[in-house]
């Protein structure tokens, strides 16, 4: 039943009972009551009648004698309950019977309750005031269930209410969007099968606990079997013990972007290889891993020969794209998760060898030298070769807690820039033994 005054959109109305009996005098008596108690009323002397002025007011009660010819009160109240429209007035039965079954039986096909005749009209008033505040009540409270279902239901979050061993008790609109799942197919499973976790619990309630309350980031088992990336929100439900209400929210586009500008900081945008602050971060991380294992680590600098002369020749666009294909070559053999190739900046390269000593990393840096000659990238002014080439020096060490990183660096420096100097388009090989010690003893100093 609509009412405006219970919706408070508009002003109060005053409520409107339809009164149904087929003896004028008592019409007329029951119309004086209500009117003097403030409510709108509206008559008819058969239940044909009665049934369609329902229809058309939708009055707030309808007060309705039980014994009148052709339909009679209890079929009358039948059809008014069977009709949607007018299914939730309630109806205060009217009769002189007083019999028993009568009383059961209007009850049964929903009579809200029973007055006897003669009416006792303090009785009658005071019956239906407390029958229209019960339905003004439950108007109230249908109107927010609806007005709540509507939020619940238009939703972009997915709301579960779930028990506190996980399991599902309802699920929103959302939830199919989600987790590839209809609400009916959730209700019953439970939420933590739902979650991938990395390690196992004994049980779902174990489970539960592990995510617990509050907000954590969390990988969720979508039907078509992928994994999305998700904040599940579980706040405890303070009116319904042991259960909590939890809120999924998608961040899988935002941790993809997230992943891709991690990606994109650690690249070097013209050649697409590492950068210098990916490598620096690397190099931290190997030297630290070779010190525990007392490995050997080799650091082989790379810088292009002649490369000026290259772009002043053919411009700084080409340049460019040359600098691309000696970074693919370089790449290329950069094979080992412990190995690594950066640009360093400008026409210079590194590469990181991790567990990897000198001979092997001399070889390793001859084969770049060669493939790159190989590429055969034309540097006509170059007094050195036809095509591109790169003078590339290496250093190993097995470093210890005493070393520092930069003297690595210093040793292929240098190594490098011998290799320039002897002529270039080749390889030299820093410090083996009591070189290396020079160094390291000169940095200690
Ligand atoms: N096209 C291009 N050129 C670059 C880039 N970064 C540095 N260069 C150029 O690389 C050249 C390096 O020149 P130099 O340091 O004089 O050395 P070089 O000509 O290679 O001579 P050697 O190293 O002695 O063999 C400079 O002309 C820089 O402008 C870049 O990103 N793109």
């Amino acid at each position: 039943m609509t009412n405006p005054a219970s919706v408070g959109l508009t002003a109060p109305r005053k409520p409107a009972v339809l009164i149904v009996d087929d003896a004028p005098d008592n019409l007329a008596l029951l119309r004086t009551m209500m009117l003097r108690q403030g409510y709108q009323a509206f008559i008819a002397t058969s239940g044909e009648r009665a049934l369609e002025i329902a229809q058309r007011i939708q009055p707030d009660l309808v007060l309705l004698d039980v014994v009148m010819p052709e339909l009679d009160g209890l079929e009358t109240c039948r059809r008014l309950k069977a009709h949607p429209l007018t299914a939730r007035i309630p109806v205060i039965f009217m009769s002189a019977r007083g019999e028993t079954d009568d009383i059961v039986a209007g009850f049964d096909i929903g009579a809200a309750d029973y007055i006897p005749k003669p009416l006792r009209m303090e009785e009658v008033c005071a019956r239906v005031r407390a029958q229209l505040r019960l339905a003004s009540g439950s108007d109230a409270q249908k109107e927010q269930a609806d007005r709540l279902r509507m939020i619940v239901d238009s939703m972009d979050q997915g709301l579960l209410i779930v028990e506190r061993c996980g399991r599902i008790q309802y699920a929103n609109p959302a939830c199919d969007r989600y987790l590839g799942y209809a609400t009916d197919e959730l209700v019953g499973r439970s939420l933590a099968e739902l979650v991938a976790r990395q390690d196992s619990y004994p049980d779902d309630c174990a489970a539960m606990e592990a995510i617990g309350n509050g907000t954590r980031e969390v990988l969720i088992r979508h039907r078509d079997g992928g994994l999305r990336a998700m904040d599940l929100t579980m706040t405890p439900m303070h009116a319904a013990d042991g259960q909590f209400v939890a809120l999924l929210h998608d961040i899988t586009h935002h941790k993809q972007s997230e992943d891709a500008l991690q990606r994109a900081a650690m690249l070097d945008p013209l050649t697409r290889i590492a950068n210098r602050r990916h490598f620096d971060a690397f190099m931290e991380k190997e030297w630290q891993r070779a010190i525990r294992n007392a490995q050997p680590l080799s650091l082989v600098v790379l810088d292009v020969d002649h490369f000026k002369l290259y772009n002043d020749t053919l411009g700084h666009a080409a340049g460019d794209l040359c600098l691309q294909k000696v970074a693919q070559a370089l790449e290329a053999h950069a094979l080992r998760p412990t190995d690594l190739a950066a640009r360093y900046g400008g026409e210079e390269f590194v590469l990181l060898f991790g567990e990897t000593p000198d001979i092997a990393a001399s070889r390793l840096a001859e084969a770049i030298r060669t493939t790159v000659e190989a590429l055969q990238l034309p540097n006509p002014r170059s007094p050195t070769s036809p095509w591109i080439t790169v003078s590339v020096g290496v250093a190993t060490i097995v470093p210890t807690q005493l070393d520092q990183i930069e003297q690595l660096f210093v040793c292929a420096d240098r190594a490098m820039y011998a290799a320039k100097e002897s002529g270039r388009n080749r390889v030299e090989t820093a410090l083996a033994g009591a070189a290396w010690e020079t160094v390291r003893n000169a940095a200690m100093m």
